[in-house]
Parts: C-alpha cells; structure tokens; sequence
C-alpha cells in the first residue's frame, strides 16, 4: 500500500479543442472527458493529431480555440510548469534517459517538490536532510511501483531498452501526479517489455487512482488497459467509446485499413 493515496483527481475536460499549424488543422473542435481514475487512450494513424493533442495537455501547445480544464482549473492558456505543478505530468514519445543511476534520475523529478533551497540542501541542514531522505525513501517506492526496484542504484545506460523507458514514466510519477500523460509508453519494446510495462500501467492506476491519457500504436495494449477511447484521424474525432465500441465502429476501420472515403482523403 502507499501512502499517497488521495482523493480521486478532478475530471480532465476536453473541449472543442482547435490547432493550426499554418494552413494545416491539426485538431478540428476535439472534444473529450477523462473520468478520474479512468484510462482514456487516444489513438489515430500517423499524423491524426495524438501528439499535438499530447502537447495542448501539457502547455506545449497553445490551441487557437477551446478548453482544456481539470476540475475548476482552467489550463488551456498556462505554461508547462504550471501545469505540472498543478498535477499533470507526462512521458515524451522519444526519450529515453541515458544518464546517472536509476535513483539519480527519479530524485531529479523529486526535486520539483523540494522545498529546502539549494543552498539548505548543499549545506546539509538538518531540516533539508530530512526532507531530502524522504524524497529517497518516496523515489524508491516509486521505483518498486514501476519494476525498476533491483536497478535503483544502477547506472541508467546499463538497463535494458525497456527498463530505461520506464524510468522516464518513474520520472514523471516523481511528480505526484493526479494525472498521468503517457505519450507511446511502449514504443520500440520487444513483447516481453510491452507486456511488462503494460502490467506497470495497470498497477499504477489501481494503487495510485490516477487518471491516465495514454497515445499508444499498440492496439492490444490499448484495448486491454483503456476503459474509454478516443480516435482521431486527421484532426477529427471520428469515433469515441469503449474499445469494444471503437473496434467494431466502421469509420476507425477505414481509417486504419487506409480504405477511407474521397472526403477522408485517405491514400
Ligand atoms: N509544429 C508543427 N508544425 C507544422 N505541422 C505540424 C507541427 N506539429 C504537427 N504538425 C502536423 O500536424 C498533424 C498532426 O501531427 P501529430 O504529430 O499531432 O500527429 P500524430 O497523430 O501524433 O502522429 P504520429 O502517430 O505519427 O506521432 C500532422 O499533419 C503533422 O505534420
């Protein structure tokens, strides 16, 4: 058990969301809930706006119109570290840390919430030792959560592809997050990786009650793990429900057997 388990986060809402990148809508009035403690996958083929839509989450990306709110707090026009301090965190697609220990790297996504300055810290006052023994003792809980416990003390670059991998989402649970980004959390996995982190992700919802929007390529992860998605092709909702609902639903098919309508303008 932990004890940081807290109330349920407030509700993540999506609404009629709207970017353009010169003449191009990467998202068209996108519009989505994600239900505190649920999983709420976001999925679409290459170029449907799931990345953008990650990076409007995160502040990264100012919309040309609509919302994004969790609970009464309106987060469309704030910068990234605004965001995160207000409990939203997320993993980037491509990254991958390579450097320090295990420890080293998790104590960096601690530091956000240190409140000893540096200088405490550096002169090892009792108060910022404290503080700075609490964050460890977190950080290796967090470490345990995400299977990376045997490594906690190993360098980073000696670790397998996956296990590196989850250290950037340990990183981000450093955070305390009420809600978690997760932007291809298996990417470039072997099946045993995938499977893994799938079973970390799993287990971070039911001990943590966190919210998670996750952009996945991998549809069986995504359809084991989500309670509710969303898919976008082309910057458009073209199909929202269970993953029961959106497999069968005829529009996500020709979007991703490529055998879309003229004014689909797929290839
Ligand atoms: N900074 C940018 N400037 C111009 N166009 C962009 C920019 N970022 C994204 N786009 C375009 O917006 C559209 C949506 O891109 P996005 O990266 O959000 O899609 P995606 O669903 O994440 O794709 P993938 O699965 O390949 O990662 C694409 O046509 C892309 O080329």
């Amino acid at each position: 058990m932990n004890d940081r388990t807290r109330k349920a986060p407030p509700v993540l809402q999506v609404r009629d969301v709207t970017v353009r990148f010169a003449g191009l809508t990467a998202l068209d009035a996108v519009s989505f809930t994600v239900a505190p403690g649920s999983l709420h996958a976001v999925i679409g083929p290459n170029g449907a706006g799931k990345s953008t839509c990650f990076n409007v989450l995160s502040g990264l990306t100012r919309p040309a119109s609509g919302t994004v709110t969790l609970g009464e707090r309106d987060l469309t026009r704030l910068a990234p570290h605004r965001i995160a301090a207000l409990g939203v965190a997320r993993t980037f697609q491509n990254i991958v840390t390579t450097h320090g220990t295990v420890a080293d790297n998790l104590m960096l996504g601690r530091h956000a919430r240190s409140r000893a300055g540096f200088a405490a810290s550096a002169l090892r006052l009792p108060g910022a030792v404290r503080e700075q023994r609490a964050h460890l003792a977190r950080a290796r809980e967090i470490a345990e959560l995400t299977g990376l416990g045997p490594h906690f003390d190993s360098p980073v670059h000696l670790l397998s592809y996956g296990d590196r991998k989850r250290v950037e989402l340990a990183r981000a649970l450093c955070l305390e997050p009420r809600v978690l980004l997760l932007d291809e959390p298996v990417a470039g996995m072997n099946a045993a990786e995938r499977a893994r982190t799938a079973a970390v992700i799993g287990t971070l919802r039911a001990e943590l009650g966190l919210s998670i929007v996750l952009v996945e390529h991998d549809m069986g992860l995504v359809m084991r793990l989500a309670d509710e998605v969303t898919v976008l092709d082309f910057g458009r909702t073209i199909a929202h429900g269970t993953p029961d609902e959106v497999r069968r639903d005829p529009q996500v098919l020709r979007a991703y057997l490529g055998t879309g309508t003229e004014e689909e303008g797929a290839a």
